[in-house]
């Protein structure tokens, strides 16, 4: 099996995809592309793909979400790993630096050290892994915020450990298919699985007062978790919105989950994402 994720090696995608395949005692062929889109388009019809969703400092992902929306895919799994950063740096000194590759979502995670560096350009990159290699081949007064495990690997002038606004700080990843799955599909879980998450778009017709509130009304009286909740712009009209909603519960209530989407898909526009064990 294909497995696509962000590349080269050492990403954290890269990390995460090893713990998923470990936990869930798979073997995959590890299938590295330089950007989200290209993981996306990568993925075979007969393999698997991997995207960030959420960060603890930085939050969603806008892009995987937006993915998520108009792409038929199924969601198969999740994982989560800690996530912290090095700088290393072309430069005796912080204020030397002229320059700094970033990924653009480990940006808004290491906003403190970033506002340190007013003389430097913040260049983005597609993935921490590309910020290693510029300034693996870059000049003087370069510098670039990397993996903590790459710290240990590369040797710079300047190098500052544990550079991410926190050091409690996780990166969640979702686990795809791509192909679309359906509502009568969203019941069956291997039996050792206590806990489920069910993610679902949920679109209203229209913008009315309160509907929010109807929406998150069903899986309340059916005493179902809201695990997630993001809005997105239809992009039809300017105030009309997709709901991201992440349900979860015991497989015990998989029924309830079943009967509630059933009646949620009367009033609104629900697109499932799958159910997978967690
Ligand atoms: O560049 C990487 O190492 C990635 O795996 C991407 C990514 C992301 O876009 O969220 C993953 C985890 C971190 O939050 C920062 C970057």
């Amino acid at each position: 099996m294909k497995f696509s994720v962000l590349g080269p090696a050492g990403t954290f995608a890269d990390a995460a995809a090893h713990q998923y395949l470990s936990t869930t005692h798979q073997t995959a062929t590890i299938d590295y592309h330089a950007t989200f889109e290209q993981v996306y388009q990568a993925v075979a019809p007969d393999g698997i793909g991997l995207l960030p969703i959420e960060n603890q400092l930085d939050g969603f992902v806008m892009a995987t979400l937006q993915r998520l929306q108009s792409e038929a895919v199924t969601i198969i799994g999740e994982t989560t790993i800690p996530v912290n950063f090095g700088l290393a740096a072309q430069a005796d000194s912080l204020s030397a630096i002229k320059r700094v590759y970033v990924q653009f979502k480990t940006e808004g995670q290491c906003q403190n050290l970033l506002s340190s560096l007013p003389n430097a350009e913040i260049i983005t990159t597609s993935s921490n892994m590309v910020s290693v290699e510029k300034l693996q081949h870059g000049k003087p007064g370069d510098a670039a915020i990397i993996p903590q495990s790459q710290m240990a690997l590369n040797a710079f002038p300047l190098m500052r450990d544990n550079v991410a606004d926190q050091l409690d700080n996780f990166t969640r990843f979702t686990i795809f298919k791509k192909s679309p799955t359906t509502l009568a599909a969203n019941t069956t879980l291997e039996a050792a699985v206590n806990q489920f998450k069910c993610p679902i778009f949920v679109t209203p017709p229209t913008d009315d007062p309160g509907t929010l509130y109807e929406i998150l009304g069903y899986p309340k009286r059916a005493q179902l978790n809201l695990a997630t909740l993001m809005s997105l712009p239809t992009k039809q009209k300017m105030g009309i919105y997709s709901f991201y909603i992440e349900i979860s519960g015991t497989t015990a209530q998989l029924d309830d989950l079943q009967a509630t989407l059933t009646e949620m898909a009367r009033v609104f526009t629900v697109q499932p994402l799958g159910v997978y064990g967690l």
